[in-house]
């Protein structure tokens, strides 16, 4: 059976995901969310013109050297009232409203004031220290765009425009089945054929990241017809991708693609020209978006990584679905790949500088002691001639 390519895949996963519901969360719930609609400003800022500093308003000077007549104040929250005339100044303060007739603010470490009357040694040009109404944004414009994740700067400026509550996806549930008579639970191992199920939290904290909910639905034997009841209780229970987690390659006890099949799924792809991940298979169970992650534990979250997560951003609406690539200099040769395209784990640093990156000292999909040394994959395209230590090669973060 033909390897399908990576982007091959990636584009067949994608193709028509339909985005979750809207919910309306206040802001303080909103945070890390992703928005399901446009935000338009309910607002101008700044409403009218306002001071950036604490000093005094004036028109212009109608001579060099002039005395102002400080006639009042204008404080932030408080209006100045009537306009300033000629040869008026106002004391005014950061954030206050600059009174009409005033067209400059001049700072007061620039003031000479007596009594009554204030006069500047070189009163600043027109405009100065005035931040004018609707330099930040206008009522009615768009402010934020639907599938824009909340992180702190889209919050503040939601709040600012006048929003209260917000229009967010709902987060994409994402049942996790990890498959196996090996697996036990994390802190219960205690025999020799045991295995500490470990890519359930894995996955639960990837999926987190990436604005979805997990849900562990715990451990299946290697039995057909547990997992098929595993695989029922994902789906009615609402998830909207039930990934299982081992079990899809062709051993004997591999049950992942025949218990889908069994439970009606609509075959997608399975087998993908990747290293690690290749028996990565993907299928519809209706609306259910089905995934079978190969087991060994960093192709588990290598696969999470490039298929799952950007599933799951799809869902939100998010514009930046697939992980960014970047470039870095290696620090040490790599040898010729094959048609399996590769992520070496690696470490990303900065060294002079320069982005540079070190694949780990192992590869093999089975240790996760590599995995967490690692902050990046090294993407060796298929068939990628050898590369010297100095040559750029592109990697993506994890
Ligand atoms: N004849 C072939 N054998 C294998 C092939 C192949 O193409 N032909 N592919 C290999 C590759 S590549 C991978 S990856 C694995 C994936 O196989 P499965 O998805 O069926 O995974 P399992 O056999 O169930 O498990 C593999 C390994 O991972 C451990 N495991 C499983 N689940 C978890 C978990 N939740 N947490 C931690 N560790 C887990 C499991 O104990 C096994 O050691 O197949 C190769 N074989
Ligand atoms: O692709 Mo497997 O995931 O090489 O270990």
């Amino acid at each position: 059976m033909a390897l399908m390519s990576v982007d091959d895949a990636q584009a067949a996963l994608l193709a028509g995901v339909a985005p979750t519901e809207t919910e309306w969360l206040d802001l303080a719930a909103a945070g890390g969310r992703t928005l399901a609609a446009d935000i338009v400003a309910l607002r101008t800022q700044p409403p009218a013109d306002l001071s950036a500093m604490d000093g005094y308003a004036l028109g212009a000077p109608v001579a060099s050297d002039v005395w102002y007549a400080v006639v009042g104040e204008s404080a932030a929250g408080h209006g100045f009232g009537r306009p300033l005339g000629p040869g008026e100044a106002a004391r005014i303060f950061t954030g206050a409203p600059v009174p009409d007739g005033a067209d400059r603010v001049a700072i007061q470490e620039d003031a000479e004031r007596q009594g009554d009357r204030v006069r500047f040694a070189d009163p600043p040009p027109a405009g100065s220290n005035i931040r004018r109404r609707g330099i930040d944004f206008t009522e009615g414009k768009t402010g934020l765009a639907a599938g824009t994740r909340l992180g702190f700067g889209a919050l503040g400026l939601a709040a600012a425009m006048n929003h209260a509550r917000l229009p967010v996806r709902r987060r994409p549930r994402v049942a996790l089945i990890a498959s196996g008579d090996e697996l036990v639970a994390p802190g219960a191992a205690s025999l020799p054929h045991q295995i500490v199920a470990s890519s359930t939290v894995a996955l639960a904290q990837l999926i987190h990241d990436a604005g979805g909910e997990a849900v562990d639905l715990g451990i299946a034997p290697d039995d057909l017809s547990a997992l098929r009841s595993h695989i029922r209780g994902a789906v009615t229970g609402g998830a909207d991708i039930v990934v299982v987690i081992g079990g899809v390659s062709v051993g004997d006890h591999d049950h992942t693609r025949p218990a889908f099949a069994a439970e009606g799924m609509e075959p997608g792809f399975w087998k993908i020209a990747m290293r690690p991940g290749k028996p990565l298979m993907h299928g519809r169970l209706g609306r259910v978006h089905a995934l079978g992650l190969p087991g060994n534990p960093v192709s588990t979250l290598i696969t999470g990584l490039l298929f799952l997560a950007p599933l799951v951003r799809a869902m939100l609406g998010r514009a930046d679905v697939l992980p960014d690539h970047e470039t870095a200099v290696l620090t040490a040769p790599l040898r010729a790949n094959d048609m399996r395209r590769d992520f070496l784990r690696a470490r990303l640093a900065v060294e002079a500088g320069r982005l540079t990156v070190t694949p780990v000292a192992r590869q093999d999909s089975s240790l996760l002691s590599m995995l967490a040394q690692a902050n990046a994959l090294i993407v060796r395209r298929e068939f990628a001639p050898a590369a010297d230590a100095g040559e750029e090669v592109a990697v993506v973060r994890v």
